[in-house]
């Protein structure tokens, strides 16, 4: 489902089902070890803890009347040393869990990122990366505390209901019925606001995506923003959208506050009739000391249910992230490996589209289409904006799927290959060359890890790029951010072509890979160019038509179909469309 837009809320694709936390349990297993050893401390500390009103009773009832001081301190000793006990269980808690939970959480971010890095374009192409960032980074992250404690508090605080409702019984049964009383009401709170709450916080996690995507739509296109004056607009935009993510976060808060002042008033009440029944029946079957120790586990008994309440919630809430931390996971690239693909021996580089249908939607983009080239021969593509060139390539390197007819290289159909066999022997230079963070040499040799500095310096001398790069001030060890913005677009471009050319391959595309070169640096490229692109095969696209003219065959692709093709010769002693297209850049060349 397309989602291209931050304040389009995004639909679930997979309802509601345990199995995310099922699945969530394989993350869990291999800390299974540090998990129970931190349980049986906690139910170690939760015990220690829960013998303070026992021992009051003690003292009360026993030692006091009977003036034991020996007795007080006794009580006294074992109560510090549950006290003490108690918090050195706490930190080792504290700290075990806190590493069992980042390392979940670090695991479930590898399984994503990895898994992002083979989806395919298609998938790219449908929703704003900064709701895919949302996912990475704070999705996971908000699993982070139910991870870390809330299964935990889980086991330890069912242990803790079990303990106290057991003291409780110990003491009195009728009492411990009368204290029952609230149970219910505090089952019928739950219930009620369970739906409502899970809405909330799906909802949220809508929100806070969309201003993700907003933010980051925001940042890429800042230049734009700046060079329009959009600032206030966009100011106006974010208010909107950050304003509908507080509301929800209110109401999401709003429910999940429910839970706590539902759960004092219950415990309030219960206390007090506790207290009214209790006192009736001081001096039959109930004395001080019980009745005051009574009290003080009925006090304990809420506090793990609340936890309980609030770990329902976590998990609600978890549940809203995880659904879609799984969804991304289950989303499949559309471009595979079919099951018995093999791999692509060495090519050649003959090249054939056969009858080739293709469209992104239910558009078609491409009809009918059939090219033949032979090992070697340079093939350009020239035509419109938007008439399908950069579609047919796409094709060529499977970022995309015919839907109808085939692609062969060596007569060999590339859908019966495996990706990697295809890709590797391919060089792809796109159309908007991307500079990743790192060094000019890093990025070259992007596509070749083993390429040793000679053969990067080599490459970027074959494409011009070295004049520039050796007048830079750390040379090829300059640092260049992201997207490259502090090079030139023709820098970027000779950068990118140097990454291309390096990694040697059979098959080169280059996409508009001169566009924004300089004339004379163009110059001295194409006459290099003869030699770069000797042996293999290679299909150029390019506006500038002086680019393409020693192309083998020069192909004129017009709303998706091959409008005439042969040599520049040719189709200029033909007078044809491409005649014309030259006759305009010659035209609009000698006015400039
Ligand atoms: N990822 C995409 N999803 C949907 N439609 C697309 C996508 N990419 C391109 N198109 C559409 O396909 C058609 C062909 O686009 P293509 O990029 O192949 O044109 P082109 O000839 O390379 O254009 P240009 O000279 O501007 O680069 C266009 O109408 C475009 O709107």
């Amino acid at each position: 489902m397309a989602r291209n837009k931050f304040d389009v809320d995004e639909d679930l694709e997979t309802p509601f089902s345990l199995t995310h936390l099922k699945r969530l349990m394989v993350y869990i297993k291999p800390h299974k070890k540090q998990i129970i050893f931190t349980v049986f401390i906690m139910l170690l500390a939760s015990g220690a803890g829960l013998i303070g009103p026992y021992l009051i009773k003690q003292a009360i009832d026993e030692k006091i009347p009977n003036g034991d001081i020996a007795g007080l301190f006794q009580l006294a000793g074992i109560f510090i040393v549950a006290i003490l006990t108690t918090a050195i269980c706490m930190k080792y808690r504290i700290r075990m869990m806190s590493q069992v939970g980042h390392s979940i959480i670090e695991a479930i971010r590898k399984d994503l990122f990895t898994h992002l890095q083979k989806l395919s374009f298609s998938f790219y192409d449908s929703r704003p990366h900064g709701k895919i960032l949302v996912r990475v980074v704070n999705y996971v992250n908000s699993l982070s505390d139910l991870l870390s404690n809330g299964l935990i508090n889980l086991i330890t605080d069912l242990f803790s209901l079990m303990v106290i409702l057991g003291f409780m019984l110990s003491i009195d049964v009728k009492l411990t019925l009368m204290a029952m009383a609230g149970f219910p009401v505090f089952a019928a709170v739950i219930f009620i606001i369970k739906n409502a709450q899970r809405r909330s916080w799906q909802t949220l996690s809508n929100k806070q995506s969309n201003m993700n995507a907003y933010i980051h739509e925001s940042i890429n296109g800042i230049k734009v923003t700046q060079a329009f004056t959009r600032e206030e607009e966009n100011k106006k935009i974010f208010d909107e959208v950050s304003n509908s993510y507080r509301t929800s976060w209110l109401k999401a808060v709003r429910i999940q506050f429910l839970v706590w002042p539902s759960i004092e008033n219950i415990s309030v009440l219960t206390v007090s009739l506790v207290y009214i029944g209790g006192i009736a029946m001081i001096g039959d079957g109930v004395s001080v000391g019980a009745l005051v120790a009574f009290v003080g586990y009925l006090w304990m008994f809420w506090t793990p249910l609340a936890n309980l309440g609030n770990f329902y919630n976590a998990i609600i809430n978890a549940m809203a992230y995880l659904e879609r931390i799984f969804e991304m996971m289950d989303e499949k690239p559309t471009i595979l490996d079919a099951s018995n693909a093999k791999e692509l021996p060495a090519i050649k580089g003959k090249v054939d589209f056969k009858d080739v249908i293709f469209g992104y939607d239910h558009q078609k983009i491409l009809d009918q289409i059939n090219i033949h080239v032979e090992p070697g021969e340079t093939i350009a593509l020239v035509g419109a904006t938007g008439s399908g060139k950069t579609t047919i390539v796409s094709l060529l390197s499977r970022f995309y799927d015919v839907k109808g007819g085939s692609v062969e290289i060596d007569d060999v159909d590339i859908q019966t290959v495996t990706l990697a066999s295809l890709r590797k022997q391919m060089g792809v230079m796109l159309q908007d060359p991307f500079i990743f963070s790192g060094t000019i040499m890093d990025n070259i040799r992007y596509g070749r890890l083993d390429a040793t500095d000679e053969e990067v310096i080599a490459a970027a001398k074959a494409v011009q790029a070295h004049p520039f790069i050796a007048s830079m001030k750390d040379g090829y060890f300059t640092e260049v951010n992201e997207r490259g913005s502090r090079l030139s677009s023709g820098q970027r471009q000779l950068i990118s072509f140097a990454r291309t050319l390096l990694a040697d391959p059979k098959i080169l595309i280059l996409d508009e890979a001169t566009s924004s070169i300089d004339t004379e640096t163009e110059l001295a490229l194409q006459k290099g160019l003869e030699t770069l692109l000797k042996g293999r095969t290679s299909f150029i696209i390019a506006h500038r038509l002086s680019t393409i003219q020693n192309a083998t065959r020069i192909l004129v692709i017009n709303k998706g179909q091959i409008l005439e093709e042969g040599s520049h010769e040719e189709l200029i002693g033909r007078k044809s469309f491409y005649w014309k297209l030259h006759q305009a850049q010659h035209r609009s060349l000698d006015v400039g």
